[in-house]
């Protein structure tokens, strides 16, 4: 199993460009499926979620190509499903549960084995199951699978309990082959489901207020193709460099992003002391005085993100005083903590709060990534740790996170992968066997 290993006690100073989102990715993926014409893709980026997606898409019949890993993504699916999403590919991700609305509203059918994806809480579907019976399909579970049938959706009112992405996003698309008016309200304002919004006007479709909390759709009978959609930045990758260059005590400059998407972390990132410039899509951070302890309660979006709650962990964890952490949305999103500690990190944890006292330094060590973000997490601790860390279950940081390595060797990083406990970087920083050193 790859481990990646980081050399810390280096700034990171440079320049670095965002890649596409995943979570908007992912969604628009899944919309494609809808679409009777030709989809062109851009800006999606070939990260181990977007291939399993690639694969589950490929299994259902529909045809892809891919030009370059950051270029354009061919998507065609004219006749109806071969087969249903297999359970090997499906367990893989979280986001295979956003087939079961464009599935059931163009097909009349769908059948997706219960989704897998990193264990960060219970995850349940109640909400994605309420919004798709208001517009009329039939759902049921059964033997770990969710099938829904319809004869034909309707229009209707939807109220979600919370405003869920996931739910908003299913029954968006659902909704934009219903007969007549859905209105979603107390929908999710995040970015993503804005992208996701605009990428199904642009197949025709008639998606009015995503971004705020009431979402109307007008059915239409069928979407066209779409010549040229290109996927929003990562705000969730961008914000991960942003406090990578701040808890390295660093200076970068994030190409691609839109600064908009980041305003709650860098609301935050400015209250610990970071120096952070906005352009039109351009974001220096600079981090050269001393920072001070916050505190952060992660929220729906334009709340502070809790994909990027790990990640501030680790920074905080070097910052002299106490900040406090309340995770609202994933009860099991401090299993870093325990990665942390091996570290030196000095953290508490009593239920949904974690009470982070800033040490002076934290040390290498063994880790394990437990999840996609507490992956980057321990990048971010590595980064800033004395001595080498060597992080476990790379697997999880592959699934969205474009060329990590190679963008932070790019910004001075000493970081690489290895498949051997014997491994070492090499003086132009590639790989090769201490024993040859
Ligand atoms: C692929 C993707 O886009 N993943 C993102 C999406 O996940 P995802 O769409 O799964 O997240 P949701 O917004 O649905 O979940 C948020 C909260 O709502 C609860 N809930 C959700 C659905 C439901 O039917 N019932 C229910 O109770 C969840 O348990 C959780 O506590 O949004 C999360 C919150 O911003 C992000 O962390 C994930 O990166
Ligand atoms: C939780 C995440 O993704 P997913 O919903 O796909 O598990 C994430 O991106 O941090």
């Amino acid at each position: 199993m790859d481990k990646l290993v980081v050399a810390g006690g280096i700034s990171l100073r440079g320049r670095v460009a965002i890649s596409g989102a995943k979570n908007a990715s992912l969604a628009i993926l899944c919309a494609a499926v809808m679409a009777g014409e030709l989809v062109t893709l851009e800006n999606v980026p070939d990260i181990r979620d977007v291939q399993v997606m690639v694969d589950i898409l490929r299994s259902l019949g529909a045809q892809i190509h891919r030009t370059t890993p950051s270029g354009s993504l061919r998507i065609l699916m004219t006749e109806p499903p071969a087969q249903m999403p297999p359970y090997h590919l499906a367990k893989q991700l979280r986001a295979s549960n956003l087939l079961l609305g464009p599935l059931v509203a163009r097909f009349g059918r769908a059948e997706i084995p219960l989704p897998g994806g990193c264990n960060i809480g219970t995850r349940p579907m109640d909400l994605h199951f309420k919004g798709l019976t208001a517009l009329g399909a039939q759902l049921s579970l059964e033997r770990g699978t969710v099938v829904a049938r319809a004869a034909g959706l309707e229009g209707n009112r939807v109220y979600l309990d919370f405003p869920s992405v996931g739910a908003t996003e299913n029954i968006m698309m659902a909704a934009c082959l219903a007969q007549g008016q859905t209105v979603i309200e107390n929908a999710a304002r995040e970015p993503e489901v804005v992208d996701l919004a605009n990428f199904l006007n642009c197949l025709g479709a008639r998606v009015r207020g995503a971004g705020t909390d009431v979402i109307k759709i007008e059915g239409v009978d069928s979407l066209g193709g779409c010549l040229r959609y290109a996927v929003i930045p990562d705000r969730i990758e961008a914000g991960t460099f942003m406090v990578a260059a701040a808890a390295t005590r660093g200076e970068v400059i994030l190409e691609n992003v839109i600064p908009r998407h980041l305003e709650p972390l860098i609301a935050k990132l400015r209250e610990a002391g970071v120096e952070i410039e906005e352009e039109e899509d351009r974001i220096r951070v600079r981090a050269s005085g001393p920072l001070s302890p916050i505190d952060i309660k992660t929220m729906p979006y334009p709340g502070f993100p809790t994909d990027m709650q790990s990640q501030m962990m680790a920074l905080l964890s070097t910052i002299p005083g106490t900040s406090v952490i309340v995770e609202n949305i994933f009860e099991n999103r401090f299993k870093v903590v325990d990665e942390l500690k091996r570290m030196g990190a000095r953290i508490k944890v009593e239920g949904r709060l974690a009470v982070v006292e800033g040490v002076e330094r934290l040390q290498g060590a063994c880790v394990r990534a437990t999840d996609l973000r507490a992956g980057a997490a321990l990048v971010v601790a590595g980064l800033m740790a004395e001595g080498e860390t060597r992080i476990g279950n790379v697997v999880y940081i592959d699934r969205g996170y474009f060329n990590l390595e190679q963008k932070l060797k790019m910004l001075g990083a000493r970081i690489w992968r290895t498949s051997s406990e014997a491994d070492a970087p090499a003086q132009n920083g590639t790989a090769r066997k201490s024993a040859m050193v």
